[in-house]
């Protein structure tokens, strides 16, 4: 068959998506209706859009994915239709740490899709405030890193702030070279990163560019844009940034420790329903008295409930005392962890639940969101 005769079958296939599509906005947008009217002044259809859902509707999507359309792109496709019809009823609004092209604005856009309004927050606090006073519905912070550890501001703003834990995505972070064009090795003579991100490919840099000046930038897309005005220059940064800055790629993944990865969560006003595969993030301070940790460590215990994360962090209020910050299996709403708080109260002098939240897989970008 002529290329001409196939291109005419793509058109009329792609005509046929696209009606597609509108009678899906057209169902889309009657949900909406639906659940503006079933909202009531304590329960504003703020958030229109359902995560839970769409996470389901991918999921059910990506497993049904058995033909020549690769499964990534079923995924993409569908978070970009989804994005779009949740935009005809009312764009959501995101708050997130930039600048951007940062990492952060990659789990942003992969979580939320192109059709989000997205605002730049120029510092954690900055996204906690956009959330806090309604100018965003969700914000988008990363709390850990595998290889550097917690994000203390996030971590503090989260114990001491008002806000819930909505959502959490792991990102394998991988790092690449970027430059103006894809120059040899030999030409880079200054290499442009944030020191996390040049820390993170010491042993690359050390071996492949042993002569660079490494050059200490705020952030990765300030190292983008240094190597975009120095000829002889590259940056360590996100293949987003690349896009961003229209810089080459010269090398991907360049990042020492292939498991790099980074802990975002979504900030919003209230927490997220129970799926039966959840986690919940919690901040207690113990009694100052002896054995106090290990009695609280048993409310757990005893109630089967894992913890995968704990660490300590100063207490805002006295010198010397300490509040935890822990992550455990389950939902607030599971009864065995409701037990558990329950004997946690008895221990403790402060107990504040953060938030429950589906629990989800690390994953790798395999391209741009
Ligand atoms: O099912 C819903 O609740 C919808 O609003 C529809 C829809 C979709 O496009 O499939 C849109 C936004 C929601 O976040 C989830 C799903």
């Amino acid at each position: 068959m002529s290329i001409e005769s196939l291109r005419a079958q793509i058109d009329a296939t792609d005509e046929r998506i696209l009606d597609l599509l509108n009678e899906r906005a057209k169902l889309a947008l009657a949900i909406g209706h639906a659940k503006k009217a079933a909202a009531s002044p304590d329960r504003p259809a703020a958030l229109m859009r359902d995560p839970e859902r769409e996470r389901a509707v991918l999921e059910r999507l990506t497993n049904l994915a058995k033909g020549d359309f690769p499964r990534d792109s079923v995924r993409a496709v569908f978070r970009e239709i989804m994005s779009g019809c949740l935009s005809l009823e009312q764009p959501l609004q995101v708050a997130f740490l930039g600048p951007e092209g940062t990492f952060t604005q990659m789990a942003a856009r992969y979580l939320f899709g192109l059709s989000a309004q997205y605002r730049e927050a120029a510092t954690i606090e900055g996204v906690f405030d956009a959330v806090r006073t309604g100018a965003a519905a969700l914000g988008v912070v990363a709390i850990e890193n595998s290889t550097e550890g917690s994000v203390t501001l996030s971590a503090d703003l989260l114990i001491d702030g008002e806000l819930s834990v909505r959502e959490e995505l792991v990102l394998l972070i991988e790092h690449a070279l970027l430059a103006r064009d894809k120059v040899a090795f030999s030409s880079v003579q200054r290499v442009y990163s944030h020191p996390q991100a040049l820390a993170q490919c010491r042993g690359w840099l050390t071996k492949n560019l042993p002569t660079a000046q490494l050059v200490q930038t705020a952030s990765t897309t300030a190292a983008a844009r240094e190597a975009l005005s120095d000829p002889a220059g590259a940056a360590v940064a996100s293949p987003l940034a690349a896009e961003i800055h229209g810089l080459s790629i010269v090398r991907e993944r360049i990042q020492d420790r292939k498991e790099n990865a980074t802990r975002f969560i979504v900030l919003g006003r209230e927490d997220a329903p129970r799926t039966g595969n959840d986690r919940t993030t919690l901040a207690f301070s113990v009694l100052n008295e002896r054995g106090a940790l290990r009695r609280v460590l048993s409310a757990f215990e005893d109630e089967g409930v894992n913890l995968s994360r704990l660490e300590s962090r100063p207490s805002q209020e006295k010198p010397w005392d300490y509040v935890f910050l822990a992550d455990l299996d389950g939902h607030r709403l599971d009864p065995n962890v409701q037990r558990a708080f329950e004997n946690l109260r008895a221990h403790c002098a402060m107990v504040k639940i953060l938030g429950s939240y589906a629990r989800r897989e690390a994953i790798r970008l395999t391209a741009v969101p």
